[in-house]
């Protein structure tokens, strides 16, 4: 849906308090794994985003039914699969719905999904989801842009990724709980958003042995029960918002925050002389009369810096005077922002997966968003700078910040109302 744009007037301090919305990464993978059970599920702190809509679009296809029952509250039921397919007009508006190939080759036996099509800023493959599913015994094969996949039996064995991939530990994990068999994976990501699908399967009965270290082991269980489970706090949103108070040298209270899960930025914040306290769910971020420091980050899989808040970060670097330089190896074509922030002044010189930025004083110019987080470091950066800045490409922003109008005006920015309202049911 296109959305009219945003209208932001910065160069002012902000203040106040944000509630952190619950993880967009965490929920997905959630909201496709209560496809592996045939009751009720209660899913709470579900942020009404896109992102979410989307996946229940395609949830409501494979034969699951869905209702809000509170403002982020979640019932979902699937007391059998409708269909094995999902198709390209659904698969193709977000690569996250990728993982449902393994969740219904578990409860169906056989899956046809949709090859994910490459993001604004590049290919992002799914070789390492297909290897694994293989190893572990299903047939895949691949015909006009679909991938079939088919179990005898249960899936068994070991496989080891070649690289560390939190969809392709997802998929792997979805295809291996039902069943007799037992499932190793090495290499498995120990991202935060593996552990919660663990901690939510294991809840529901499953028993997956490992979270949070490299090695996984599945022992399949005959069936999943249904019950209640409660997402965690997003720190991709958290550390959008700790960005914001650094860049526009202000002090923002955070709320409902995991800050053991944002130690990698924490630390950089505190490396550029930005103050900030936690107490575990709450976190102040102070950067009012501060002269901040120049800082090289270099993205890494969690726990490391994440890739997600690599643009946020570039846009908050090109308001400190100095060279930084930062370095995205996970994503390395990820740089949809750097033209954008250009148009708004910023010195930023692009090798490879490298930006060298010479930090200084934005101005403010229309631009436009391709993808989430470059949406995420434009509205950074607008709120830097006076006069008016117009983002264009709201739609993306819409896939992960939840009431961000409402939210950034609470906290004193200047936002005019844009035609943020999704169809949600
Ligand atoms: C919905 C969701 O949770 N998305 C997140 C997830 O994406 P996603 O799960 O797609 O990202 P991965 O962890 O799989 O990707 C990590 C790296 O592995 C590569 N790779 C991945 C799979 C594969 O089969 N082959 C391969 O080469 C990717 O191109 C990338 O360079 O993790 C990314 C990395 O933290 C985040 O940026 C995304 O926000
Ligand atoms: C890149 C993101 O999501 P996706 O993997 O769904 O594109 C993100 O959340 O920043």
């Amino acid at each position: 849906m296109q959305l009219t744009p945003l209208h932001l007037q910065g160069g002012r301090e902000l203040r106040g308090e944000i509630a952190v919305q619950g993880s967009k990464n965490a929920a997905l993978p959630i909201i496709v794994a209560s496809l592996l059970s045939a009751e009720k599920i209660t899913l709470r702190g579900v942020p009404r985003l896109s992102d979410v809509h989307t996946i229940l679009e395609l949830l409501a296809h494979l034969g699951t039914q869905h209702v809000w029952v509170g403002a982020n509250d979640l019932e979902l039921h699937t007391p059998r699969i409708l269909n094995t397919d999902a198709p390209y007009a659904l698969v193709s508006k977000m690569r996250a719905s990728f993982i449902v190939l393994g969740a219904i080759l578990a409860r169906a036996g056989q899956a046809t999904v949709s090859m994910p099509g490459g993001c604004a800023w590049g290919p992002r493959p799914v070789d390492q989801h297909v290897k694994a599913l293989r190893a572990l015994g299903a047939e895949i094969t691949e015909d006009g842009g679909n991938f079939t996949a088919v179990r005898q039996s249960s899936l068994s064995g070991r496989f080891i990724f070649e690289l560390l991939t939190v969809g392709g530990t997802h998929n792997a994990i979805l295809a291996s709980v039902l069943g007799d068999g037992v499932v190793t994976l090495e290499n498995a990501s120990i991202d935060t958003d593996v552990v919660e699908l663990i901690e939510f399967l294991n809840r529901m009965g499953a028993d997956i042995q490992g979270a949070g270290t490299n090695t996984l082991t599945i022992r399949g269980v005959m069936a999943l029960r249904g019950g209640e489970y409660t997402v965690i706090p997003d720190r991709i949103e958290a550390g959008t918002f700790m960005m914001l108070a650094a860049a526009t040298r202000s002090c923002l209270t955070l709320t409902n925050v995991r800050s053991d899960h944002l130690r990698a930025v924490t630390g950089k914040l505190q490396e550029m002389g930005v103050s900030v306290m936690d107490s575990g769910q709450t976190m102040v971020v102070d950067a009012r009369e501060r002269a901040l420091k120049p800082v090289n980050i270099t993205t890494q899989s969690y726990p490391g810096f994440p890739t997600d808040l690599q643009p946020q970060m570039s846009a908050l670097l090109a308001t400190v005077p100095g060279t930084s330089v930062v370095q995205d190896p996970v994503y390395p074509d990820r740089l949809t922002h750097v033209a954008e922030l250009h148009r708004m002044g910023a010195n930023i010189t692009v090798s490879g997966y490298t930006q060298v930025i010479q930090g200084g004083q934005l101005h403010a110019a229309p631009v436009k968003a391709a993808d989430l987080r470059a949406g995420a470091a434009l509205f950074i950066a607008a709120l830097t700078c006076e006069g008016e800045t117009v983002i264009d490409g709201v739609q993306y922003l819409n896939r992960g910040y939840e009431c961000l109008v409402e939210r950034l005006r609470g906290v004193g920015a200047t936002v005019a109302q844009p035609d943020l309202a999704l169809a949600m049911d």
